[in-house]
């Protein structure tokens, strides 16, 4: 293997890890998560992903969360944001089924009656950082790990777990997926220091033991993930835009490959955590769109262009096994990740 795009193994001091597995075997354990297509299966069967965000300034990311998840392979999305966000997040697509109950005050019932018919939760993404409704986040959660539901935690979720570690403290089902300022954020609150910049994989793996071995996410040049044991790098080719919206992107996508990861197993992921594999597709998927975005329109990329990507750019990761310039094994054998 050669060039930049290469797994960081030798980058990650070995000593802190149990092991580390390569880009192209994390892309077949991605693979051998995803459920087939069949003409036996009903509506529903493939996933049903709620994101809760969305605020009256926020109603492009939860929209581009929900829309990801759907786009990625889930049958049915849900939004949970606020009475003023509601209409406008249906506006933008027929395609999602939008609650406007985030702020009303019986928000945690309202949430809880649709959490039997959830696999997985996006929590945060242009949730804002009102009290009202970090105070309704905070129920969610609660009783969403009460329930044992997947969760990813992104933007002002992330906020909320910052004030609150305990709220997520051990959860074997949850991702967090901070932005470098997020991460910031979350590594001074639990560890007590800021960030070390010099080495990010012990960073990470750090803030992953710190908060009881949950999945975390780094997202940046590279995308740093592990569950406090196994940490994986994700440094595929993405895009130089740096447009809002590609962290949302990536949390919808990572709802619905965390649902499948789970209920796959183990077995099916060699061994290594489900959900370590799932984000690594999530980062994977999210980069893949943006080089094929950006290839087509270039300096204009916005998110939206990056949507219409994902599904060409799944099928190239994760449905072919040879790539031609994408991806996956080359017919020399030689890697192109
Ligand atoms: N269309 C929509 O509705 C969208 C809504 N969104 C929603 O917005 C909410 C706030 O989320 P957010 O991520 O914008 O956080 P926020 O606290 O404002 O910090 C951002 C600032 O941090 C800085 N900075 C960033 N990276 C850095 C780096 N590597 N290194 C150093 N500094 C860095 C940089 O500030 P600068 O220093 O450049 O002034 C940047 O401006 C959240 O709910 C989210 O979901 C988004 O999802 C986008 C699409
Ligand atoms: N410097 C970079 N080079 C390549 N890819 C990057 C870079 N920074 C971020 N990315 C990719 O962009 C995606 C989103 O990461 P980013 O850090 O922008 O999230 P975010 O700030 O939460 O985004 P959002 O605007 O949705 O809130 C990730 O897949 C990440 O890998
Ligand atoms: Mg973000």
């Amino acid at each position: 293997m050669h060039g930049k795009h290469h797994v960081l193994n030798r980058a990650f001091p070995l000593h802190t890890a149990r092991s580390v597995t390569d880009m192209e075997a994390a892309l077949q354990l991605v693979r051998n998560v995803v459920p087939p297509l069949a003409a036996w299966k009903h509506k529903g069967q493939a996933g049903r992903i709620g994101v809760v965000g969305g605020c009256p300034e926020y109603t492009g990311a939860p929209y581009f969360a929900a829309i990801s998840a759907l786009k990625v392979g889930a049958d049915l999305s849900h939004v949970f944001t606020t009475q003023d966000a509601a209409p406008v997040i249906k506006s933008y697509s027929p395609e999602l089924i939008v609650h406007p109950v985030l702020d009303s005050p019986s928000a945690v019932q309202d949430v809880e009656k649709w959490l039997p018919r959830l696999h997985a939760l996006v929590v945060g993404p242009g949730l804002g950082r009102d009290d009202v409704l970090l105070e309704n986040v905070k129920g969610i959660l609660e009783a969403s790990r009460t329930r044992g539901i997947p969760i990813v935690i992104d933007a002002d979720g992330l906020w909320l777990v910052a004030q609150q570690p305990a709220l997520i403290q051990g959860y074997q089902k949850v991702v967090l997926t901070p932005n470098h300022v997020e991460f910031s954020r979350l590594a001074e609150a639990v560890l007590g220091d800021p960030l070390d910049g010099r080495d990010r994989y012990r960073s990470v793996q750090r803030l992953s033991q710190a908060l009881g071995n949950v999945t975390v996410v780094q997202k940046g040049e590279q995308d740093v993930i592990s569950d406090g044991g196994q940490a994986l790098t994700c440094s595929r080719e993405g895009s130089g835009r740096r447009c809002g919206g590609q962290g949302d992107l990536l949390s919808g996508s990572l709802g619905v490959l965390a649902h499948w990861a789970l209920l796959a197993g183990p077995e099916k992921t060699n061994g290594s955590s489900p959900l370590l594999v799932a984000a690594f597709g999530a980062c994977a998927l999210t980069r893949q769109c943006a080089r094929q975005a950006f290839q087509k329109h270039g300096r204009a990329t916005t998110t939206t262009d990056m949507i219409r990507e994902l599904g060409p750019a799944f099928s190239r990761l994760f449905e072919t096994s040879a790539g031609a310039d994408g991806g996956g094994v080359a017919p020399t054998g030689e890697l192109h990740l």
